[in-house]
This record gives C-alpha cells, sequence and structure tokens, in this order.
C-alpha cells in the first residue's frame, strides 16, 4: 500500500462518543482523519454494551410492563402478561443497528476513514492495526493521536464469570430468561440502573454494596426517595457488606458475603468498576504509562505527557459519561488543529436512569453546608401538577438550591417522569447566571411538567421574604 494512503492528520482509537466527536471535529476543519475500531464494536461500548443498550432495555421494560401507568390503571395493569427475552431483544437490536448505521454515515459523510481492528502503538507517531488474530495488518502514521478506547467491566479474580449465571453488565446482555432473582453486586450507577431495570419486570433483586451509601455524589433526599420506592419494586439493599465468594450450577447460584449471608439467585451481575481498555494499546510505545486502573492523565487540553497524543472518554476517568466524552473529543480535536474553544464542562448535567430516573445540575445540599454557603430550598411535587396526575407519576419532584445572598440558582435536583430531560431547563438559567426571579417570572406552557421550576421558584422565594421581613 501506498505509504500516503496510511498517512493522516489524526488518527483516533475507539468509535465511541469521544472517538467519534474528535474524528467528525478534526474532519470539519479539513483534516485527514482514520478512527480505528474492532469490527462489530462501531459506537463503542456506548452504542454496543452500555449506554445504548441498557437505555433500550429500560425503556422495553417501562413498556411492557406497563409500569408507570399503574397508578391510573390500577396494580394489575401490564402490556404483556408474561415478557420473555426476545420480546426485550428485538428492541435492543432494532435500535443499535439503526445507530450504528447513524454512526457509520456520519463517519463516511465527513470522510473519515474506519480502520477496521485493534490499534497498538509502534512510535509515537504509528499505530499498527492488527486483526482479531493479533497479527499486524497495516501501519498508520499521524501528526496526532486521540485514545478513547473507553473501559470495560472490572472482574475480580475470586469470582468464576461464566457469561451464563455469574455475569458483568457486559454479559447481562445475553441473558437466556428474564431470571426470578438476582443479585447485583456494587451500587454504582450501572449496578442500580439494572436492579431497577429487572425489578420492574418482576425479578427480585438484592444489591450487594461494600459503602454505606449508595449513589452518594446525588442529593440525599432523592436517593432516599428512589430507595423507597425501589424497595416497593421488591429490591433488597445489602449496604456495608462485600461479597466473599459466588458458588454456581445449572439451577443458579449462591452468593457468600464476607458477613456470613447467603442469598440464592439465577443470576449475579456484577457491577462494581470498570477498568481503562488500555493494556495490549502498546502505550510505552509512544512514551505513555498507564495509572493501576488503566487510566491516562490528561491535562485540561485533554493532552497526555505526550504532547501530540491526546486521550479522551472513559479511559481518562471522571465523569465518564457519553456526553462529557462526546464534548471532550471535540475540544481535544479543536485544540490538536488550533481551533479556538470554548466550553461549559464544569457545569455538566447528571442522568441517572433509574425507575424513576434522577438527573441534578450543580450543588447538592451536603456541598453547599459543608462548604457554608448560604442557601434556600424551593420544591415542587409532581403529585400538585396538572401533568404529575395526567402522566400519573405522584412521587415526582423537582428541588432549587438558591443562594440566599445571591438569587442565584446553585443547583437542581429532579426525580421522577423526564427528569434526565427537565434539567436542562434549570441547566441554561444556571450556565447564564440566572436568577430564581427569572423563573418566578416565566410564563412555563400549561400543563407541563416544566412548570415545577415555576412552583419551586415561588416556594424557595416565599421562604425567603419570610426571613426577610426579619431584616435579614
Ligand atoms: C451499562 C452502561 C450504561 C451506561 N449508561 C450511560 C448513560 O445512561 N449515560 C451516559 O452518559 N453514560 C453512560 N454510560 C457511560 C458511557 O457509555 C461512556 O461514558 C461512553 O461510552 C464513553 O465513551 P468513550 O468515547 O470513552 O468510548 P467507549 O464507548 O468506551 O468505546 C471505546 C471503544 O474503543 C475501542 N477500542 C478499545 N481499545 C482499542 C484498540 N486498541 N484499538 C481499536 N479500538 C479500541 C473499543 O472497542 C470501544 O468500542 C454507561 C456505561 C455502561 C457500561
Ligand atoms: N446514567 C449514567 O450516566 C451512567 C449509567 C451507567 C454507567 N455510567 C458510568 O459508568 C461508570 C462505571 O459505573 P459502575 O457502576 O460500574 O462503577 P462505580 O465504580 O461507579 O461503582 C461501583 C460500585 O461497586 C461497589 N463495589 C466494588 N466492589 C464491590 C464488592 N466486592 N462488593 C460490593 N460492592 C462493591 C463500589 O463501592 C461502588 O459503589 C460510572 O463512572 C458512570 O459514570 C453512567
Amino acid at each position: 500500500m501506498d505509504a500516503s494512503a496510511s498517512h493522516f492528520d489524526l488518527v483516533v482509537i475507539g468509535s465511541g462518543p469521544g472517538g467519534q466527536k474528535a474524528a467528525i471535529g478534526a474532519a470539519k476543519l479539513g483534516k485527514r482523519v482514520a478512527v480505528v475500531e474492532r469490527r462489530d464494536m462501531i459506537g463503542g461500548v456506548c452504542l454496543n454494551t452500555g449506554t445504548i443498550p441498557s437505555k433500550t432495555l429500560r425503556e422495553a421494560v417501562l413498556y411492557l410492563t406497563g409500569l408507570t401507568l399503574r397508578d391510573v390503571y390500577g396494580s394489575s395493569y401490564r402490556l404483556k402478561e408474561r415478557i420473555t427475552v426476545q420480546d426485550l431483544l428485538a428492541r435492543l437490536q432494532h435500535v443499535i443497528g439503526r445507530e450504528m448505521e447513524v454512526v457509520r454515515n456520519q463517519l463516511a459523510r465527513n470522510r473519515v476513514e474506519t480502520v477496521v481492528g485493534s490499534a497498538r502503538f509502534a512510535g509515537p507517531h504509528e499505530v499498527d492495526i492488527l486483526d482479531a488474530d493479533g497479527d499486524r495488518v497495516r501501519r498508520l502514521t499521524a501528526e496526532k493521536v486521540v485514545v478513547a478506547v473507553g473501559t470495560r467491566p472490572a472482574r475480580p479474580v475470586h469470582i468464576a464469570f461464566d457469561g451464563d449465571r455469574v455475569v458483568d453488565s457486559d454479559g447481562i446482555l445475553d441473558m437466556q430468561e428474564v431470571p426470578r432473582t438476582m443479585v447485583v453486586v456494587g451500587a454504582g450507577v450501572i449496578g442500580i440502573e439494572y436492579a431497577s431495570i429487572f425489578a420492574a419486570l418482576g425479578t427480585r433483586v438484592t444489591v450487594v454494596e461494600a459503602r454505606d451509601k449508595i449513589l452518594d455524589f446525588c442529593d440525599a433526599e432523592v436517593v432516599e426517595a428512589l430507595k423507597f420506592q425501589l424497595r416497593d419494586l421488591s429490591v433488597t439493599f445489602r449496604l456495608g457488606e462485600t461479597v466473599e465468594s459466588v458458588t454456581a450450577d445449572a439451577t443458579g447460584t449462591v452468593t457468600t458475603l464476607a458477613s456470613g449471608k447467603r442469598i440464592p439467585a439465577d443470576t449475579v451481575m456484577y457491577s462494581a468498576g470498570r477498568q481503562g481498555a488500555t493494556d495490549g494499546l502498546g502505550l510505552e510505545a509512544a512514551g505513555l504509562a498507564a495509572d493501576a486502573r488503566g487510566r491516562l492523565v490528561v491535562d485540561k487540553q485533554f493532552r497526555t505527557g505526550v504532547e501530540h497524543v491526546y486521550a479522551v472518554g472513559d479511559v481518562i476517568g471522571f465523569p465518564a459519561l457519553a456526553a462529557t466524552s462526546q464534548e471532550q473529543g471535540r475540544l481535544a480535536a479543536y485544540h490538536a488543529f488550533g481551533e479556538p474553544v470554548s466550553s461549559v464542562l464544569e457545569l455538566q448535567p447528571i442522568g441517572i436512569y433509574t425507575i424513576p430516573e434522577i438527573s441534578y445540575c450543580g450543588d447538592t445540599e451536603d456541598e453547599l453546608t459543608r462548604a457554608g454557603v448560604p442557601y434556600e430550598v424551593g420544591v415542587a411535587r409532581y403529585r400538585e401538577l396538572a401533568r404529575g396526575q395526567i402522566v400519573g407519576d405522584t412521587y415526582g419532584m423537582l428541588k432549587l438550591l438558591v443562594s440566599t445572598d445571591t438569587r442565584k440558582i446553585l443547583g437542581v435536583h429532579v426525580f421522577g417522569t423526564g427528569a434526565t430531560e427537565l434539567i436542562h431547563i434549570g441547566q441554561a438559567v444556571m450556565t447564564c447566571g440566572g436568577t430564581v426571579d427569572h423563573l418566578v417570572d416565566t410564563v412555563f406552557n400549561y400543563p407541563t411538567l416544566s412548570e415545577a421550576y415555576k412552583v419551586a421558584a415561588l416556594d424557595a422565594t416565599n421562604k425567603m421574604r419570610d426571613v426577610a421581613r426579619f431584616g435579614f
């Protein structure tokens, strides 16, 4: 092959959200770009085993179980009596297939070359492409490189994963039938989202978590409300507990905890953290090294210790979200090719697709209290909104945290239907430095859930007025 055909301005390793946006960002600047990805993994972890499958599964479960409409039609309401794995997977395959086409098409129409294989550094500017047997099939050279290789589930060595009864969050997507009982080990976002999905399906779920709290970065009141809802769906929480061993045979599993408790279940799913996918990447050939969790350290411009090599997405750690990975990819590409950038990455929303869902932006009450920042709380309950009654969501709520000094919005926390969409209103107001008065004075469509912003803003300002009466 002509050597110039394999020379690129930018080589991106990995086609997840970070890699895609880095590649397209550079292509829009007129650069010659290649994305290296393994066969059948176009779209990354995000599309194949992570965000998209889990969110599609959630949607399929909500639809087929009719769970969210039981407040309206009664507790026995179901769209389908016996939900099979095939019912669920059909929707998954449909969405993944369509999305994969979108990704392929976007890359192709921006003239980004998709190179199939595994990438391995052969030097700071050289990247070898290996086939499935590990044989080198091509060498690419590049002015700049973006590493967007993501992560894979961490697997404790003392647990025998069998891909059937003892699985991680990749393996759960290959389930043969809906388990009647399930142990979820690790109550991070992945664990709690899957616990919700299976609990909604009618699986009796036990969550085992080493820490005393779940989702401790979220608003404590919201987490309490979530736990209440999950317990209502028969979820048992074993917090402050660790797994000693898992025994499995053809009929089921028994999980033994360090405390001596034994939990029988059809399936055990591990979601106890993830590991950067940097082994096998030949980092040393580029002059790079990963930390113990396989992650790379970058500066504010997403540059690694080697100036022309950038890293974005989950491989650089927190916050490890699809949206932030995309933005990091775009920013890295712009920086690499001298395009001016400005971004508001500091104020990113967090969306957790539990059932019900959670979303927030800005500070929590605990953070503000620890920092000694005075604030007032304004709350709107969905059951007080006409739209809340119409959609049958009587537990949802929106909470505003308002600075009593500046009247600016310091945090927004939403729990319930549409939380991950609603949050963007608060995020936009916060990004523009808006005050609670802006929300009080805004007219919202009626009947909507967005109206919760006005109700919560009025609640906060009423309380603030009560204090102001005393001359404070
Ligand atoms: C179960 C689950 C649910 C999630 N839900 C959400 C959610 O609801 N919202 C959200 O924002 N985030 C969610 N995430 C996180 C989100 O998926 C990640 O933040 C996002 O995928 C990270 O993107 P990335 O660019 O780092 O690449 P990834 O999507 O991690 O993809 C990396 C790609 O690099 C490829 N690769 C690795 N090594 C090589 C190599 N040597 N050569 C070639 N290619 C290579 C891999 O094959 C892979 O396709 C979830 C994750 C999981 C696991
Ligand atoms: N909606 C979303 O935005 C979303 C959804 C899913 C995943 N993600 C991202 O994926 C990343 C990975 O999520 P995760 O949930 O796998 O990891 P995590 O590291 O957040 O959570 C792992 C949890 O497992 C616990 N744990 C570890 N070992 C244990 C053991 N032996 N016994 C009991 N508990 C144990 C840990 O204390 C921790 O709480 C997160 O950073 C998250 O940002 C995001």
